[in-house]
């Protein structure tokens, strides 16, 4: 049995974002392509043989028993019965209300640790389900694999992408997803389309133009992005990204760019589900 193993929780990109209609209970249908990053967060997990939940450190301005990880430790302990508790240690370095998702891959990557830390038989179908109660993000993050999303973005179809050096600018500012979707000048009426993999290179994110008016330091980045090629925004932001030609481009970009950011690879396999599948290699 393994008992203590640590794992990425990546971020993701949205490379296109449109808003096609709102639900009754608010939430919004979306169609999106996510991709993952080899850059994120990492997660501990030590088995406890207690049933108790320990996260360290805390975050600031979050609650514990707010926070998403423990949340997702806890859900998963009451659904499944488990007796066992776990340790998790968490060295963050994604910034929250970024639009990369930061929150949510943290969830799904204490669920997956969780079926395996205490020997559960959770299918990734079962998992998703379970974390979609948590957000509208956890899915995918699941599921592990590039995809096209519909629904409220739980409705996956597997996408190969080509895994592409991003330049991601990250904006001094936090934005709520809440408040985007909420703004009455939100664009929420696009047409559906039929996927065309030219979206994942052209394609629009449709809360642009709110982010921007409600967030100059958004904008800024973007113009500056756009000086080079077609920066795009990504979820409800902050986040705003570059597609390069190579690692070495978008580190050049990034050297001469005003603002904060990091450079990553777009991945096809989530980090996350690299790692297990290493875990689960050595353990049997
Ligand atoms: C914008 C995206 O990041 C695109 O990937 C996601 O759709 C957001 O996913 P998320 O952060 O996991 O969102 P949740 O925590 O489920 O929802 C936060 C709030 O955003 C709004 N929301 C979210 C997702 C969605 N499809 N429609 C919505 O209207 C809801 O008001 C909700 O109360
Ligand atoms: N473990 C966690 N990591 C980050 N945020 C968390 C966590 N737990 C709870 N939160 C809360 O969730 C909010 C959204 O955080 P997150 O980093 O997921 O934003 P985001 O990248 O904009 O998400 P998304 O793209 O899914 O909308 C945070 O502002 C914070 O209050």
């Amino acid at each position: 049995m393994v008992t203590r193993f640590s794992l990425p929780s990546p971020a993701k990109l949205n490379l296109m974002l449109r808003i096609t209609g709102r639900r009754q209970d608010g939430y919004h249908n979306l169609q999106t392509i996510f991709q993952f990053l080899d850059y994120g967060d990492t997660l501990d997990f030590s088995w406890r043989d207690d049933s108790q939940i320990h996260l360290s450190p805390d975050l600031t301005d979050v609650p514990h028993e707010d926070n998403l990880i423990v949340k997702a430790a806890r859900m998963l302990q009451q659904d499944s019965g488990c007796r066992f508790g776990v340790d998790i240690q968490l060295h963050k370095i994604l910034p929250m209300g970024g639009g990369i998702g930061g929150g949510s891959s943290n969830a799904a990557t204490t669920l997956l640790a969780l079926n395996v830390l205490w020997d559960l038989t959770y299918s990734l179908t079962e998992l998703a389900a379970l974390g979609l109660r948590l957000g509208a993000d956890v899915p995918i993050f699941i599921q592990g694999v590039s995809a096209w999303a519909e629904g409220v973005g739980e409705v996956l179809s597997p996408l190969q992408l080509p895994e592409t050096a991003y330049l991601v600018i990250t904006p001094d500012c936090k934005i709520s997803t809440r408040e985007i979707f909420s703004h009455p000048a939100l664009t929420r009426d696009s047409v559906p389309i039929k996927l065309a993999a030219s979206e994942a290179q052209g394609g629009r994110n449709d809360c642009e133009s709110v982010v921007k008016a409600l967030y100059p330091a958004v904008d800024d980045a973007l113009c500056w992005l756009r000086q080079y090629g077609d920066g795009k925004l990504t979820g409800t932001g902050s986040c705003v990204f570059l597609a390069c030609d190579s690692i070495q481009h978008a580190q050049t970009l990034l050297h001469v760019c005003p603002f904060a950011g990091f450079v990553a690879t777009g991945q096809n396999i989530s980090p996350t589900h690299q790692a297990l599948a290493l875990i689960s290699k050595n353990s049997s």
